[in-house]
């Protein structure tokens, strides 16, 4: 029986700044950003936005464009690394918020649970319901990958930010893509980028050594939360680089073929952190899996490197990348990384640009190579199924990211600072963080959503 996509929705912030604008403030040679990295925008959230009004967002899309009834779905699982609480997952508000819009109880008998590891989160959710879908065919599944990726003023994650959320419904049969249960996996406990608890000493704050109470708190440590990472860019790349290569590996173990994986594979789907990452970090695997040896393996460290660099110059390699990557790159350069979004929004990209090109792909195998930081990937592969164009027609992905609002670069600080207290933009058909309760005690932080006209 198969499993898969049949039905796909997003949501991202409508707010942009130009990379060429961040470049410009920051120093730094927009050429870089633009042709070394791929970026041309970056999206950022409103003030009234945060990781469950893009889920909310998507969500509601989803089953709005696609008639779902809520009763047949036994699931909605999230993919995410923008929590909002250490307890209550995002899922539960996205609950709340459907019922909110479509009925009280019509979700009250569907499991829902938030899946954390970086950004392949939403993959690990994903492989979970198609799982589920495969041992209850008549059942159906949601999927949501919703973040924020936020990065530190003048860091070198910043001009990689983005936020938006992609829902996608699972089913037996589906429209969109079927997976084959394949899954090449590569896992190491390492710290090239994470979001840890922080703290700061109380006495740093007031400046004497008593441990009073302060605004309630008791402990001597005051706990801060972060949406930034901690990270190290350069080694969060070799990370990505090593886990990938090993899961592809492991994928084509499980494929026990000796052939080159990509060369079966039409596109090839990866998690993006900024466009350009797959095609920057995919010669390694290129020239490892390649019909005749392009390297041994017996070279030393710089060698190896430098045959590294002159694979990615070759005519080849450029031909590889606009065939089976570019189609992924496209919306990544106007939005930036959506965490466990991207991989899915580079699917999403790709189905695009052959519906808007008129190309038929049904039958053709892709291939997607997720990671997430911390640090795992996953490889495996999908078929595109002969109604794929009916089941994006009405997704708009281009149209809808052409009419994002450019904002100017003292608004992106302010908004980044959260210093900025009003609404860019009015909202229209869409949810939005109400209020955060400050009063009643039990309810402190209790976040309030509504949907607006
Ligand atoms: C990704 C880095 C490290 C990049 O770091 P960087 O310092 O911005 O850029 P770089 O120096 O590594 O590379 C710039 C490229 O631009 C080129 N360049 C230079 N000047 C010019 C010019 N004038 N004209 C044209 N090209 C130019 C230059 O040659 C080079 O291209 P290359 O040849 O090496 O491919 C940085 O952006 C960063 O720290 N980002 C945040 C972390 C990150 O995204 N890591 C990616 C892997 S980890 C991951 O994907 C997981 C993640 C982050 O999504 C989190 C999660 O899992 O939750």
């Amino acid at each position: 029986m198969k499993t898969g996509i049949d039905a796909i929705a997003f949501d991202v912030a409508k707010l942009h700044l130009p990379i060429k604008t961040l470049a410009t403030a920051r120093n730094i040679e927009p050429e870089k950003l633009e042709k070394g990295l791929g970026l041309l925008k970056m999206t950022l959230p409103d003030t009234h936005q945060d990781t469950v009004v893009f889920g909310a967002n998507a969500l509601t899309k989803l089953i709005l464009d696609n008639n779902i009834k809520l009763d047949e779905i036994a699931r909605i699982y999230v993919g995410t690394e923008s929590g909002i609480d250490s307890s209550k997952p995002i899922g539960s508000y996205l609950i709340s918020l459907i019922e909110q819009k479509f009925g009280e109880n019509t979700l009250s008998e569907c499991d829902v649970v938030d899946f954390t590891f970086a950004c392949i989160g939403g993959v690990d959710a994903m492989q979970n319901c198609l799982d589920f879908v495969q041992l209850n065919p008549t059942k159906k599944a949601i999927v949501v990958a919703s973040d924020f990726a936020k990065y530190d003023l003048n860091s070198t994650g910043e001009y990689t930010q983005g936020a938006g959320a992609v829902a996608m419904l699972i089913s037996s049969n589906p429209r969109i893509i079927t997976f084959e249960n394949n899954w090449g996996v590569s896992t190491k406990g390492v710290f090239d980028f994470f979001k840890p608890y922080r703290t700061i000493s109380k006495q740093e704050i007031t400046g004497n050594a008593d441990n009073d109470s302060w605004f309630d708190n008791l402990e001597s440590e005051i706990e801060i939360h972060k949406d930034q990472p901690v990270f190290d860019g350069q080694y969060s790349n070799q990370c990505y680089m090593d886990r990938t290569r090993e899961a592809y590996f492991s994928f084509k173990k499980l494929k026990n073929t000796s052939g080159t994986v990509y060369d079966s594979w039409k596109s090839i789907v990866m998690h993006l952190p900024y466009a350009f990452q797959g095609r920057r970090m995919l010669s390694e695997i290129h020239a490892l899996d390649a019909s005749t040896a392009v390297i041994t393996g017996e070279e030393n460290a710089s060698e190896y490197q430098n045959k590294l660099k002159e694979i990615s110059k070759s005519d080849d390699y450029k031909t590889f990348v606009s065939e089976k990557l570019q189609p992924a790159e496209l919306a990544s350069s106007l939005i930036g990384n959506l965490y466990t979004g991207s991989i899915f929004m580079g699917l999403l990209s790709t189905l695009a640009h052959f519906y808007d090109s008129k190309k038929e792909i049904a039958d053709e195998k892709f291939g997607f190579l997720a990671y997430g930081s911390g640090s795992k990937s996953k490889v495996f592969e999908g078929t595109i199924q002969p109604e794929w164009k009916s089941a994006v027609s009405s997704v708009l992905l281009f149209e809808t990211l052409e009419k994002s609002f450019e904002i100017d670069f003292e608004t992106y600080e302010k908004l980044h600072k959260k210093e900025q207290k009003q609404s860019i933009q009015q909202p229209k058909n869409e949810w939005i963080l109400d209020r955060i309760e400050t009063e009643i005690p039990t309810l402190i932080g209790a976040r309030y959503y509504k949907w607006v006209d």
